[in-house]
């Protein structure tokens, strides 16, 4: 939508500026990158369209320094058509301002977001109410939480990722440290598979949280949603093979995460011979600076360290090594009476016995039972907390991974979770969740339609110019888009997707030159407000398929949206065919009804002026004052007036109607005087023509 080139071309200095210094603002960027990163938008938007707006000395509304005050609710849609009605201006001046501020491929009924609308309502110079546009569903919970009190951070243990390559030796770590913790030596056996656990360790005696084999899948997930889980990460490279594909992969990441790094160097029990050992280990330690790993030996802080995970050597070290870092990164978080507590969701599974359960790795604050999390689009009730499979406990510590179950629905793998006050607020933020996501789908959708509008007005400029039309003068796209076959929108409802499927196959292609069905979408199930919100900002027609119980409030709903209810497909298709036959343009025949013949001119002067009047005989109907007439003249039968009648006179009286036979005298509208003895008057309604496909 926003194109560099077409600002380029517009010459526009201060976005040239801005592109030579690299400083095109996010306002300027494509509008999915909007979408994929949300946070980006609204701050930036408004602060830079006041820059903008000053830079490229917009005028609107310059006399006028006062804001004006909004009279309506910013829809979070709108096409450009309605959006001129409610700034009270040309729709093209409008498109006009629009692609002046640097939007692309701009037709009437392109559907702007909410943000742009606010944009484009600043440079009409209206107050904006104090914005909200800023909440999406990514960050919508991020207001319940409370920023971090310098004065209540305490130390926390760090959590650890083991990464590397396969085979490489992760799991034989895991389950070394699992099998040499002192908890778990303490309880007599490996803890059970969670995908995170905690040791202490054997010399310290010191925690640390790792993330298992499934924490790797949990936290490339998080770092896809920007949220770093992990402290510390644990390279293990073999030291049979040195780096990897699935190394240099995992370097990637670590690099992109920007996490503090270990390097293990596993199985060197494998290497008897200590020098070829020593030579293997300097060989894998120069791949990892030929990957800018900034290990010891070359003055960087990544330690690496040969351990055989077989055997335990320098297993210690590595766990040392873990706790001397994360001492030296000062890893803390807020750990108070009251803190409400925060953190992510590494795995989650219904069972049998304890319905909806997830494991949570806990960044912030004490959990206890019976307290209320928020998590994605459900919340839980803490029932139970257990550290591991089998053992129950009560609380739950910062970096500590347990499972809790008393979830509402399952959670999703990655998502954060946080503690809020009761389970009315937990309600209350999932639906204002939901509602955010409706908006946020409808967005790719209107992306989409725009999309598909636009593609289609290409098409038909294209085909028109093949036709060698070429009265089409404006160089821009943007104005053909606006004409061509008018664009009817249907949103498809059915109780079956196979219903759905047929429904939209057989309507797609239905229409002409003039006229076009456009299936915007076909579901399965009731329609929903949401539905309801995209037939509206896309003028569609609602057509619901063997739908019973249609709730009256969806029929008799409030954003006037035409809902259609059928049983019967071809009487659905009957339907979709009437109204685009009742969308095409209007053709009138004309239908002569009386004939009258101008037999003498007369002029009279009236009010010092000279009019003249056609003296006529009705040759057959009725002529009156408000007919619609033609003046013909000779044998070609030219049309020298196409009009209306200003008076009927008889004598110096004036009448409404003249039937056959009846002398009169007629004058005509627009000044037409130029009627002569001998034309013939021919008096005619217009009869709409039916129009069809
Ligand atoms: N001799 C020796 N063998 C090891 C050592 N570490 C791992 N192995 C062996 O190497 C093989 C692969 O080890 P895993 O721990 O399964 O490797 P992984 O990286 O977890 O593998 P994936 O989970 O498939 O990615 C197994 O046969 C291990 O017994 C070690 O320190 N010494």
């Amino acid at each position: 939508m926003w194109k560099r080139s077409v600002l380029i071309n517009n010459k526009r200095s201060y976005t040239k500026l801005l592109i030579s210094q690299n400083k095109l603002p996010p306002l300027l960027l494509p509008f999915n990158v909007y979408w994929s990163n949300p946070l980006i938008i609204p701050q930036h938007s408004r602060s830079y369209s006041k820059s903008y707006r000053r830079n490229k000395g917009i005028t609107k509304n310059q006399k006028n320094d006062k804001p004006k005050k909004l009279t309506f609710t910013i829809p979070d849609y709108i096409s450009v058509d309605k959006l001129s009605n409610l700034l009270n201006c040309r729709v093209q001046t409008v498109v006009k301002d629009l692609k002046n501020l640097g939007f692309k491929n701009i037709t009437t009924d392109y559907i702007i977001n909410k943000e742009y609308i606010e944009l484009i309502l600043q440079e009409y110079n209206f107050e904006l109410p104090s914005s909200t546009s800023s909440i999406t569903s990514a960050n919508i919970y991020n207001k319940l939480k409370d920023p971090l009190n310098p004065k209540l951070l305490e130390s926390r243990p760090p959590i650890v990722t083991i990464m590397g390559h396969v085979d490489h030796g992760k799991t034989t770590i895991i389950d070394y440290l699992q099998k040499s913790s002192v908890v778990s030596q303490e309880h007599g056996g490996i803890t059970q598979h969670i995908g995170a656990f905690q040791v202490i360790t054997p010399v310290s005696k010191k925690k640390i949280t790792f993330l298992d084999t499934p924490g790797h899948a949990a936290f490339l997930k998080m770092r896809e949603r920007g949220a770093n889980i992990t402290d510390i990460i644990v390279l293990v490279v073999s030291i049979e093979d040195s780096i990897m594909p699935q190394t240099k992969e995992a370097i990637k990441h670590i690099k992109a995460s920007g996490n503090q790094l270990i390097v293990a160097i596993t199985k060197i029990d494998k290497i008897g011979n200590v020098k070829e050992r020593e030579k293997k280990i300097e060989r894998i330690t120069n791949d990892l600076i030929a990957n800018e790993i900034m290990v010891e030996k070359i003055g960087g802080d990544v330690q690496v360290i040969p351990v055989s995970a077989k055997g335990g050597e320098n297993m210690d070290l590595l766990e040392e090594s873990i706790i001397l870092l994360s001492d030296m990164m000062d890893i803390k978080t807020e750990n108070s009476k009251n803190t409400m507590s925060e953190g992510f969701v590494i795995e989650s599974e219904m069972k049998s016995a304890m319905g909806n359960v997830a494991t949570i790795l806990i960044r912030k604050g004490t959990l206890d039972n019976q307290s209320i999390l928020l998590c994605g689009n459900t919340f839980c009730k803490v029932r139970s907390i257990m550290e591991g499979a089998e053992k129950k406990i009560t609380k739950a510590l910062p970096s500590q991974a347990v499972v809790v179950s008393g979830w509402k629905e399952l959670p999703h793998v990655g998502d954060e979770f946080i503690q809020v006050k009761s389970e009315a607020i937990a309600k209350k933020y999932i639906s204002k969740r939901e509602a955010l996501i409706e908006v946020e789908k409808n967005a790719s959708r209107v992306e989409k339609l725009n999309e598909e509008r636009y593609a289609e007005s290409i098409r038909r400029k294209e085909s028109k110019s093949k036709d060698d039309i070429d009265d089409i003068e404006d160089d821009d796209a943007t104005d053909n888009a606006i004409t061509g076959p008018k664009m009817v929108n249907f949103i498809i409802k059915a109780d079956v997707s196979g219903s759905a499927e047929a429904i939209k196959e057989s309507i797609q292609d239905l229409g002409n030159d003039e006229v076009q069905c456009c299936v915007i979408s076909s579901s399965v199930g009731i329609p929903a407000e949401s539905d309801l919100k995209m037939a509206e900002i896309s003028n569609s027609e609602i057509l619901c398929f063997n739908l019973e119980n249609l709730p009256n409030d969806i029929i008799n709903n409030k954003h006037g949206v035409v809902v259609k209810k059928f049983n019967v497909i071809y009487k659905l298709i009957e339907i979709v065919v009437e109204t685009l036959e009742n969308n095409m343009k209007k053709i009138f025949e004309k239908n002569i009804v009386a004939t009258v013949d101008i037999k003498d001119i007369f002029e009279f002067t009236m009010k010092k002026k000279l009019v003249k009047i056609a003296g006529c005989k009705v040759s057959n109907g009725q002529i009156t004052r408000n007919s619609k007439v033609q003046v013909i003249r000779g044998e070609n039968k030219d049309v020298v007036y196409d009009g209306t009648l200003s008076s009927i006179k008889h004598g110096k009286d004036d009448i409404s109607t003249a039937s056959k036979g009846r002398e009169c005298g007629i004058t005509f509208n627009d000044n037409f005087e130029e009627f002569k003895a001998g034309d013939k008057i021919q008096v005619y309604e217009e009869v709409e023509v039916p129009r069809h496909l």
